[in-house]
């Protein structure tokens, strides 16, 4: 990505937001990426977490190598967490949480034309986020998730509906538990996409999966 998209063109890159590391993939990362861009992804975060992940050299070299995958197809490449890895690959953006630095901090060392995401749980944590300079808000876990072990409260659409009624207008992503047989009242809500781990990573065919959630935030989003 040459240049930061604006609002309108993050919006569209939220619609179907695949975020993975090895530890969700039952087939090579690379492989699992492929074929999610194949079916139609619009975004991707690295996320390298949890039980068996990948540290130093090889989380590094993982993270080059599916970020080059991205840029080969355009998609724009996010870092979970992880402000040196995005600074030394120069990624796209970040994605961070409330226990991490605030947006304008890692603006700071990012620079103006990177994405950033803010995890946000509350009308509160939204205004503080938006405050900061987040370009976007994750807002979860909508339904129970297997794949974030300390995962808050489920909370369904609420937040999505609280931070409308609120007027507020910055982008929002919906994540947690999310799949094409749930996803319909997270664009109702008012979402511009849905973050997803296992939907995608996890299934067997997972060009078809994606496909599938493809045709259907493309029909949402429409609505
Ligand atoms: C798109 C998106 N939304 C929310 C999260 C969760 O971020 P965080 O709360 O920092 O938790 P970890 O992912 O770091 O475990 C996300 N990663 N992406
Ligand atoms: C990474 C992440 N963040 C969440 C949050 O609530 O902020 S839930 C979650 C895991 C999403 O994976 P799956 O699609 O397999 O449920
Ligand atoms: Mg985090």
């Amino acid at each position: 990505m040459i240049t930061k998209p604006d609002t309108q063109h993050i919006r569209q890159y939220l619609r179907l937001y695949l975020v993975m590391g090895s530890v969700n993939c039952n087939q090579p990362p690379e492989e699992v990426l492929k074929s999610a861009i194949a079916g139609g992804i619009t975004l991707f975060q690295f996320r390298e977490k949890g039980v068996g992940a990948l540290t130093g050299q090889a989380y590094y070299k993982l993270a080059e190598r599916l970020q080059q995958i991205c840029h080969t197809h355009q998609i724009p490449f996010i870092v979970n967490d992880d402000v040196e890895l995005a600074i030394a690959l120069n990624a796209d953006g970040i994605h961070v949480g409330q226990e991490d630095a605030p947006a304008d901090q890692i603006r700071a060392r990012l620079g103006d034309d990177k994405i950033i995401g803010v995890s946000a749980h509350s009308v509160a944590e939204a205004r503080q986020a938006i405050e900061d300079g987040a370009d976007y808000l994750g807002i979860g876990p909508i339904y129970p998730t297997i794949s974030k072990a300390d995962a808050q409260a489920v909370q369904g659409t609420s937040t999505i509906t609280a931070l409308k009624n609120h007027h507020i207008e910055i982008p929002l992503v919906g994540i947690g538990g999310i799949h094409a047989g749930n996803a319909e009242p997270i664009f109702t809500a008012g979402a511009d996409g849905i973050a997803v781990i296992s939907a995608i990573a996890g299934q067997t065919d997972i060009e078809q999966a994606t496909q599938q959630l493809n045709t259907l935030t493309r029909r949402l989003i429409a609505n």
